[in-house]
This record gives structure tokens, C-alpha cells and sequence, in this order.
């Protein structure tokens, strides 16, 4: 039965408050959706935002520190609002937490679910108070379900599934958009999210928050979107290219039979494309000095195998996933900067979880963008790479005006000169692929925490 607190979990002010006369609609809810908590009771619980794309899910979800009345903090909350209104100081309230981010399979989407349900993350939306007339003018039904930021195909997709399973209603975010947020906010308000990657070094890049704009933002997911980011909103998506992240796995999970994404990469490392990409060398007996291309530069990914009576068995699984990642990588480099010099932009960020932190990869980006810009241009990648989409879904509670969330805070109270490491921020590890990043045996969590 709802109860009076079931009004503490509304975001916004000018949201209708629940209509206590209206309770046994809501047992009904709670006969349908057994496991919804009462708002009161989930009062603490986390704030939810999705991304389903067409091969992970990415979840980003904000929960309190425990021992901290979430009451307390609402009204210090309203004070300072009150602050703002009458002309004071601008002062922001601390709202102490964590931002976690975890990611699934798409074609596990049942983990996910489970998930979601056991960590009682579908409690933690804002409750929609619906009034449908009925043919009989008299009977108005009411239903309060939850609702929770969703972004990605699978928001559409998956829309039917999340209600019937866990009483939520995905409030879909435009991809595109919740992508440039999320890159956005990661690249004014964490320091050293941004850092580029060459011949295995690593070097974290300084971003002047007020000089930002404008730049080539690429998400490598399943496919690629290019996207000139010219400000907060602001943006256009330019380009893209269906062979992406999707393409690498698809193909090498065809190819060597691996079981799963990192397994591939993994195989990577110890490939040699000498045995399956067609070089310069292969070609000439020698380098093309005229036209700036060395004897070991890949003239023909895979196209040795057109030379060789072999059959697929007789080439190693290692060499041929590093032919498709070096292909692959360097096709979307190449592409990328050509879209940066068609719009004049001088920076190329790169998103999505194709790149895993994963050094080669970004080492095969970074080269092709060096390479066709002759080193006028540097691809820079993102810690927070795959999960920029659901961070700007979650961003987007803010956008509707559900304030009390204030993501604008996290990027206030955490300037440049925010530590990066030291218990203020933890960003996820750019992670060695033998790391086993798993959290209880079904996702891989990281936290950027709020304290
Ligand atoms: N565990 C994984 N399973 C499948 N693909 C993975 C995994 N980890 C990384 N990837 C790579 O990330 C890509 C998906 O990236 P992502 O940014 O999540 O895009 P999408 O939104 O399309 O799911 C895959 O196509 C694959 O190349
Ligand atoms: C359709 C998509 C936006 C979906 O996003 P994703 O799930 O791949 O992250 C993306 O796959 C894409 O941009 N594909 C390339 C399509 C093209 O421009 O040719």
C-alpha cells in the first residue's frame, strides 16, 4: 500500500504528488510488480540511467553513502535554493555517493535484469502519475510506474521487457545526444579522463574546460558514429561507418571460433599479420619511398590469404584476430581524421567499447590518425569510454528537472584540480586485459566516486 513517503521519491516539484485516494490502484501495481519497494523504504536507493546498445548494456547508476538521511540532504538542498532565489551566494549541496558503472551483454539481457533487480535499482526512478478516462466518464484509472532514463536501440527494443519484468518504463534519451553529455561532462569535470595513447605510452591530456569546442567526437560500439561536438547541445553527427566493434568480434568470433570479446583480444597480442595481411613489402620486394610507404606498411589487409592455397585451420587464430583489429582500427582512424579535416576540427576523441582500454587498439587508432594527418592530428581516448551515452542518459534526469540528482554539482565541486587518485575520484582502471574486471561473476563495474 503506498504511505505518505511514497511522495519523497518524486525529482521535481512540479510533479503530481501521489494521490493517497488512489491507493488501491497502486496495490494493484504492487500485485503486478511484487518486487517494487515502497517508495519510503527506497528512499536511499540508487538513481538509474540505461544504455542498451546493440552489443552491451551499460548501466550508470548513483548511490548515496550510506548513514546519510537522503531528508537531510533535501533540505540542505532547499536551502540552498533558497540561497540561489534570493540573490545570495551560489552554494552547492553535498551529496555524498557514488556513481557506478556496469556493463552486460545485450544477448544477456536476463543478468542485466537480474541485476537491476537485485541491487533494487528499479525502485530508485521517479514515479509518473498517469490519469487515463476511460469510455465511462466516471472511472479514471490511475497507475504509478517507474521510470527510468534509457538510451540506445535497445531502449526501444527492450521497452516491453523492462516494464513486464520490472515495472519500468524506459523514458528513451536520443542516442546522439546522451552521447556528447556524457562526453561532454566527462571532459569538463574529470581530470585526467582524456589521454592519448602512442607506441604503448600513455599520457593524460589537460582539458581547458573553457576551450573545449569544437571537436570530432568517434564512438566505437557495434558501428561507428562521428560526431562534431560544437557544444553543450550542439552538435551534428557527421559520418559514420558500419564497420566497428561489432565487425571486429562478429568476424574474429566467426573466424577463431573464440568464445568471448576479450579472448579475441587477448589472442591479439601474441598474433604476427605477416602470415595474413599482403604488405608493402610483399608487393614491391622492397619499401615505396615516392609515395611514403615502407616495406612493413599493410598494403592489403587479409590479402595474403589470396596468394596461399590455405585453408582457414592453417592460420593462426592469433594472426588473424590482429590482421582484422589492425584493419578494423585503422579503417576508423583514417576515416576519423578525414572527417576532422573536413570540418577544421583539430581534436578526435574516441568512445565506445571497442577500444577496452585495450593498448593496441589505441595504438592502431592513434598511428592511422598520425599517420594520414602526418602528425598534425592526435586521437585521444576516454576512461570512461563505453559508457558515455549512459551517462548522458542519466545526465538527463537533470535536463527534465529532476534537480535533486544535480549532476552539474559533481562537475562544480570537482574542478581540474580534483585529484585523480586518493579516495576523491576513482575512475576505472585502464585495465590490463588479464585482469579479471568482473563483479559478482556477471559484469564489470567501475566507480567514479562522489565523496
Ligand atoms: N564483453 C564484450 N562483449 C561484446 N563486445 C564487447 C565486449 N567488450 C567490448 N566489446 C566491444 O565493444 C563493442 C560494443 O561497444 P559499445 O560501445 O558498448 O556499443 P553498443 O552500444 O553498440 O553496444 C562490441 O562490438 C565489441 O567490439
Ligand atoms: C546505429 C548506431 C548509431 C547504433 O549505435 P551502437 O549500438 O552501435 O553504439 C551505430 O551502430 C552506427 O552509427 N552505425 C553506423 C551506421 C552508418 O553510419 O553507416
Amino acid at each position: 500500500m503506498a504511505t505518505k513517503g511514497s511522495n519523497s521519491i518524486h525529482r521535481s516539484s512540479s510533479r503530481p504528488l501521489l494521490d493517497l485516494s488512489k491507493a488501491e490502484i497502486q496495490g494493484n501495481v504492487e500485485e503486478k510488480y511484487p518486487t517494487i519497494l515502497l517508495p519510503n523504504q527506497s528512499d536511499d536507493l540508487s538513481h538509474l540511467a540505461l544504455d542498451i546498445g546493440g552489443s552491451l548494456i551499460k548501466l550508470v547508476y548513483f548511490s548515496r553513502h550510506e548513514g546519510q538521511s537522503t531528508n537531510d540532504k533535501r533540505m540542505k538542498i532547499l536551502k540552498d535554493k533558497l540561497g540561489i532565489l534570493n540573490g545570495n551566494r551560489r552554494s552547492y549541496p553535498i551529496l555524498g555517493g557514488r556513481l557506478h558503472f556496469v556493463k552486460f551483454e545485450t544477448n544477456k539481457i536476463n543478468e542485466c535484469l537480474e541485476f537491476i533487480y537485485s541491487k533494487k535499482l528499479h525502485c530508485g526512478g521517479w514515479e509518473s502519475h498517469h490519469s487515463d478516462s476511460t469510455n465511462d466518464q466516471n472511472a479514471v484509472i490511475k497507475c504509478i510506474h517507474f521510470v527510468t532514463k534509457a538510451t540506445g536501440g535497445g531502449a526501444y527494443k527492450f521497452a516491453d521487457l523492462f516494464k513486464e519484468r520490472l515495472g519500468i518504463s524506459l523514458d528513451k534519451e536520443d542516442e546522439m545526444d546522451c552521447l556528447v553529455a556524457g562526453a561532454n561532462f566527462l571532459l569538463k569535470a574529470i581530470r585526467h579522463e582524456a589521454y592519448t595513447h602512442m607506441e604503448g605510452q600513455k599520457e593524460f591530456i589537460q582539458i581547458d574546460p573553457n576551450d573545449l569546442f569544437p571537436y570530432l567526437l568517434v564512438n566505437i560500439g557495434s558501428g561507428v558514429s562521428m560526431i562534431k561536438v560544437d557544444g553543450d547541445g550542439k552538435f551534428e553527427r557527421v559520418s559514420g561507418t558500419n564497420v566497428g566493434g561489432g565487425t571486429y568480434w562478429g568476424l574474429g568470433r566467426l573466424l577463431t571460433n573464440c568464445s568471448s570479446f576479450d579472448e579475441l583480444l587477448e589472442l591479439s597480442q601474441k598474433g604476427d599479420n605477416r602470415t595474413t595481411d599482403m604488405l608493402v613489402g610483399d608487393i614491391y620486394g622492397t619499401d615505396y619511398p615516392k609515395i611514403g610507404l615502407s616495406a612493413s606498411t599493410i598494403a592489403s589487409s587479409f590479402g595474403k590469404a589470396t596468394l596461399e592455397n590455405k585453408e582457414l585451420e592453417e592460420y593462426r587464430p592469433e594472426d588473424i584476430s590482429l590482421s582484422l583489429l589492425r584493419m578494423i582500427s585503422y579503417n576508423i582512424g583514417q576515416i576519423s581524421y578525414l572527417n576532422a579535416l573536413r570540418f577544421g576540427l583539430k581534436r578526435i576523441f574516441f568512445g565506445g567499447f571497442f577500444i577496452r582500454g585495450h593498448a593496441y587498439t589505441m595504438d592502431a587508432i592513434s598511428f592511422a590518425v598520425h599517420f594520414w594527418s602526418k602528425g598534425t592530428a592526435q586521437a585521444m581516448f576516454l576512461r570512461h569510454e563505453g559508457f558515455l551515452g549512459a551517462l548522458g542518459a542519466f545526465m538527463s534526469y537533470e535536463k527534465h528537472g529532476l534537480d535533486d540528482l544535480m549532476v552539474h554539482q559533481f562537475v562544480e565541486r570537482f574542478p581540474m584540480g580534483a585529484p585523480y587518485t586518493g579516495g576523491k575520484i576513482h575512475g576505472p582502471p585502464l585495465r590490463n586485459l588479464n585482469e579479471k574486471a568482473s563483479l559478482e561473476n556477471m559484469c564489470a563495474t567501475e566507480l567514479l566516486e562522489i565523496n
